[in-house]
């Protein structure tokens, strides 16, 4: 019996992290298309009047804003590390990603013609800095243990191979996470499956 719901678009966009988690985990939910009717059905109905929402259906629950859903989660299914210093690690590489990915969403919806090659440029700089803690760590993922934030971060790094086949070449340590996430066996197999792959990665057909 599905635990949670997932209200989103069917796309990848800010949906993906958390389909990852459920995935990766085992943890049966079910989505719901936001897009049949989306302004008379849906919008009113969420929290700030954007999707994704997340059900709790064990309790009930609703939680909007895609960062808020998958810390939620994080909490709620021991992915979210309990040593304080651990914590800060996921958490500000979190904060990063939110700094990555609100200029992608910007490039990708309102300038991407004379935007991209501006974006993939940023890139060099924004990914050493995960490069070089990553190093320092010296952990297989953003803590010691698995976390909501390695959803997170597989996500947005998948996005950016997407808009720049060659974006993790300087960061050995960054592409080897990638690979090891990806190769995760319930990860890889969906990411290997049709309906992941005929799942677009944004809702305007760029990338
Ligand atoms: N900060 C929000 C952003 C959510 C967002 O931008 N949602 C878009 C789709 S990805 C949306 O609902 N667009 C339709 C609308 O605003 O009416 C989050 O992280 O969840």
């Amino acid at each position: 019996m599905a635990r949670y719901q997932l209200l989103y678009f069917p796309l990848r966009g800010r949906g993906q992290a958390t389909r990852y988690l459920f995935i990766d985990k085992g943890i049966v939910y079910e989505e719901i298309n936001t897009g049949n009717n989306w302004v008379e059905d849906f919008k009113p109905k969420m929290p700030f009047g954007q999707a994704p929402l997340l059900k709790d259906l064990e309790n009930g629950f609703e939680i909007a804003q895609s960062n808020s859903m998958i810390r939620y989660l994080g909490r709620k299914e021991g992915l979210y590390p309990e040593d304080i210093k651990e914590a800060a690690k996921v958490d500000m590489i979190c904060d990063h990603i939110e700094d990555i990915r609100g200029p992608y969403v910007r490039m990708i919806y309102q300038n991407y013609e004379n935007g991209k090659d501006d974006f993939v440029k940023s890139l060099e700089e924004k990914l050493q800095y995960i490069e070089k803690l990553f190093k320092a760590w010296g952990t297989d993922y953003i803590a010691s243990k698995i976390s909501f934030a390695d959803y997170n971060l597989l996500d947005l790094l998948d996005d950016l191979v997407i808009s720049s086949a060659t974006c993790l070449d300087a960061f050995p340590t960054l592409k080897a996470y990638y690979d090891r996430m990806a190769s995760r066996p319930a990860l890889k197999k969906y990411r290997e499956s049709e309906e992941f792959k005929k799942m677009p990665v944004n809702g305007n057909g760029k990338q």
